[in-house]
């Protein structure tokens, strides 16, 4: 099965399409976008004041075939993406991205599910992704691949700084000053295709490779945005501990990755909203 990622499936056309007929649906600009992960929906559950779209009400919008697809809504603060089951594979998984950077967006944030490598991490901690390793990129199922829309930036760009510094220390301190300082921690998560979970050697070689967390999704979008020059923070909820040891009797499921994002739903919420808004004061403060 040819799996497509890649961001050209779609003409500048589509997107401005897509663009016009969501900016006609509301006179709200919001400069900040949120992408909720698996188990994290309730993020956008929670959300008061909110006007919400079906995926297959909006014109080119990826619809997910998978179970418990969400809408994309938009608050007065932020444009919020539901989780979605498929979200990994869904063709163009990227083209929300660009809908945001059209409509006026400056910041995404995007949060995950993921399953602890670092040794450190427990369950229920937050990580802030500082960097990522593009497993699937590596293999040529990169969301850029194919020709180059200068109108959205440039052929090669540079990834050293994809998760903005700015907003990782502004996260850090809004989850001190709400009392989860003590489970944030920070580090680099790696995306592999899956569906399976990882055998032990792969979760040892992650290791190995310095990965700090490993997910199926996410690095598309951050790519994406960062290619178009939206400011990035991501959010990974450690849901797991990923077996670096054959010994280890536990057997990660889908259930218990949800279970955790239940868990965490409200300081996550907390901090997700706080952020919105302090984007949004950085915003217009620059
Ligand atoms: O990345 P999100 O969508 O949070 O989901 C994570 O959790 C699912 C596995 O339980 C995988 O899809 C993995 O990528
Ligand atoms: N690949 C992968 N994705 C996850 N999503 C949540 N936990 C995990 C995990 O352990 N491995």
């Amino acid at each position: 099965v040819h799996v497509r990622v890649c961001s050209s499936c779609c003409s500048f056309e589509d997107y401005k399409l897509t663009t016009e007929w969501l900016m006609n649906q509301t006179s709200l600009r919001p400069k900040v976008a949120v992408i909720c992960g698996s188990g994290l929906g309730l993020l956008a559950d929670r959300v008061a004041n909110k006007q919400a779209f079906r995926y297959q009400d909006i014109p080119n919008f990826p619809v997910s075939t998978g179970e418990s697809h969400a809408p994309c809504r938009d608050m007065k603060a932020a444009w919020c993406l539901g989780p979605s089951r498929t979200r990994r594979v869904t063709p163009s998984v990227t083209f929300p991205v660009r809908i945001f950077k059209l409509m006026g967006v400056e910041s995404l944030l995007v949060t995950n599910a993921s399953g602890g490598i670092c040794p450190d991490f427990k369950v229920g901690d937050i990580m802030l992704i500082k960097d990522h390793i593009n497993l699937p990129g590596f293999a040529g199922q990169h969301p850029l691949c194919g020709p180059n829309d200068e109108r959205f930036g440039i052929r090669f760009p540079c990834m050293s700084d994809a998760y903005s510094k700015e907003l990782r220390a502004m996260a850090m301190d809004i989850g001190s000053e709400l009392g989860c300082g003590g489970f944030i921690r920070e580090g680099v998560y790696c995306m592999v295709s899956g569906p399976n979970f990882e055998t032990v050697a792969e979760a040892r070689m992650l290791h190995i490779l310095g990965c700090d967390s490993v997910g199926m999704s996410t690095i598309p979008e951050v790519t994406v945005a960062k290619h178009c020059g939206l400011r990035v923070l991501g959010l990974s909820l450690i849901t797991n501990k990923v077996s670096l040891d054959y010994s280890r009797e536990e057997k990660v499921n889908h259930e218990e990755v949800l279970e955790i994002g239940k868990m965490r739903a409200e300081v996550l919420q907390k901090l997700v909203t706080t952020l919105i808004s302090c984007c949004q004061q950085s915003i217009n403060t620059h």
